[in-house]
């Protein structure tokens, strides 16, 4: 519980400044940080309110069991790969998947991209040695330059003005895609049906497939017309990151003018990362006192004591859909210490979405040295969520993952069977790997047979 003795620190968009913050970066020239940062609020915001209430809303049908999340996108996006193509195939994926996931769970997908702002990474070493040299670590496009030279590596504000502009540019893309068109529900599943039929184990997802068919034809034939019904031909499509740089942040949050509340309009939905949710310090400080739908990640050394008291502080007025928290325990320690924690909500009576990340606690490094993670491992960590949810009577609302629309080899396994021999083909991931295309569809597909299956599942 929250320690009433304390008093509550007043909270302001500046007042993280006083707390520690883990992660952040030290920039050679502040004078230069606060420029680009008064420059930025000047800027218009990249999301309004009235979005961010949406998803607030969309969430809270998920924390009654009413919708399903869907969040993924890049571990980290770069400027280089801000391009139409690629943001095009990245919101391909996903509606893709949410068909798939809507049909799985019976229930409408609520989907958010880790999109139009990821570009940030807390690291788990501040430095590396790259050919003898040591430098520090990327920290994201916002942050520094990939490319492993000393200087390349100094934080460099500059960076988060184009942090800014690409953001904007890819949420300005994002808008024409889900209302152009391109989400036509038809159009989509026929992207599906093509997968299907161009998979080596196709028939295995076949059947769901046609299931799907079927019921689109079913509304065809009591006279719904898909390609012109807005509910079929756009989409609500949410934009999240992680809020890891808070003067970036704090110079993107306004007013809400109709309700006086303050919100980071740099996003629909920022979340903490798990380096990053201490308590008391400026992070966990900062989101408190926005008005965003926020997360946060939970990992396996969270006690249900310390994740009530986060729990209280991040969302004091215990409102649905305000809190998601992002379970990322690896496949091996979900089932020992997801339970606890879901209790401790259940008990107390808290508002929180559960969602599960089960991509974070399952990397490694494979012997040909590229950093990996195993299509099963990430099957078995939702699988594991799953059942803690059963075992708990609580409700799993969600995936969260690192996935992209191209062909890349940076997780093994899935029916591509890509080996470690095979990550060096089209290793191109900025920092943690991810799913590719193939491999996040057939995810979905493997998860949507998993909610059909569950024995709470509607009839
Ligand atoms: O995406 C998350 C983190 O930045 C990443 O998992 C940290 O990876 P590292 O251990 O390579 O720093
Ligand atoms: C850094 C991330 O995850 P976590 O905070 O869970 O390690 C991430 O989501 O990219
Ligand atoms: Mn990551």
């Amino acid at each position: 519980m929250a320690d009433m003795s304390t008093p509550q620190r007043t909270w302001t968009p500046s007042s993280w400044m006083d707390l520690p913050a883990e992660q952040m970066p030290e920039y050679p020239d502040p004078d230069h940080l606060k420029q680009v940062l008064e420059t930025l609020s000047t800027q218009p915001p990249l999301v309004f309110a009235g979005e961010a209430r949406d998803l607030t809303a969309d969430l809270a049908r998920v924390c009654r069991g009413e919708a399903f999340l869907l969040q993924g996108g890049d571990c980290a996006e770069t400027f280089d790969a801000a391009g139409a193509d690629a943001t095009r195939d990245k919101l391909k994926v996903l509606l893709q998947m949410a068909i798939v996931l809507t049909y799985g769970a019976s229930m409408p997908v609520v989907k958010v991209g880790r999109i139009a702002g990821q570009y940030a990474k807390p690291r788990s070493k501040p430095t590396e040695s790259v050919g003898g040299v040591e430098m520090a670590s990327y920290k994201g496009d916002a942050v520094n330059g990939l490319a492993p030279t000393v200087e390349n590596r100094r934080p460099d504000p500059s960076r988060l003005e184009r942090m800014y502009h690409t953001s904007a540019s890819t949420l300005n893309l994002l808008r024409a895609f889900t209302s152009g068109g391109f989400a036509d529900l038809s159009r989509v599943h026929a992207w599906n049906q093509e997968f299907v039929a161009g998979s080596p184990q196709g028939q295995r997802y076949e059947r769901m497939a046609s299931d799907i068919s079927r019921a689109l034809d079913f509304l065809s034939a009591v006279g719904i017309d898909i390609g012109r019904e807005a509910t079929f031909n756009s989409v609500d499509f949410y934009t999240s990151h992680e809020a890891l740089l808070l003067g970036y942040e704090q110079a993107l949050t306004r007013q809400d003018s109709l309700s006086g509340d303050w919100f980071d309009c740099s996003a629909h939905m920022l979340w903490i990362g798990e380096r990053t949710r201490q308590l008391d310090h400026a992070h966990v400080h900062f989101l408190s006192g926005v008005s965003n739908p926020i997360g946060c990640k939970v990992g396996p050394t969270m006690t249900p004591e310390e994740l009530l008291e986060l729990v209280d502080v991040l969302n004091p007025d215990n409102i649905p859909g305000r809190l998601t928290l992002i379970s990322r325990m690896g496949k091996d320690k979900v089932g020992d210490a997801l339970p606890p924690l879901l209790a401790a909500t259940r008990d107390a009576g808290k508002n929180v979405v559960w969602v599960c990340d089960p991509c974070h606690g399952n990397t490694f490094t494979a012997e040909s040295g590229y950093k990996t993670r195993h299509f099963d491992d990430v099957l078995a960590e939702i699988a594991g969520f799953f059942g803690a949810h059963q075992s708990e009577g609580t409700i799993p609302g969600g995936v969260h993952m690192e996935l992209t629309g191209e062909d890349v080899t940076e997780c093994l396994g899935g029916d591509q069977q890509i080996a470690d021999l095979d990550l060096s083909q089209r290793y191109l991931t900025a920092c943690d790997p991810r799913l590719n295309n193939a491999q996040s569809l057939e995810m979905a597909f493997q998860v949507a047979e998993l909610l059909r299956d569950r024995p709470c599942a509607r009839p």
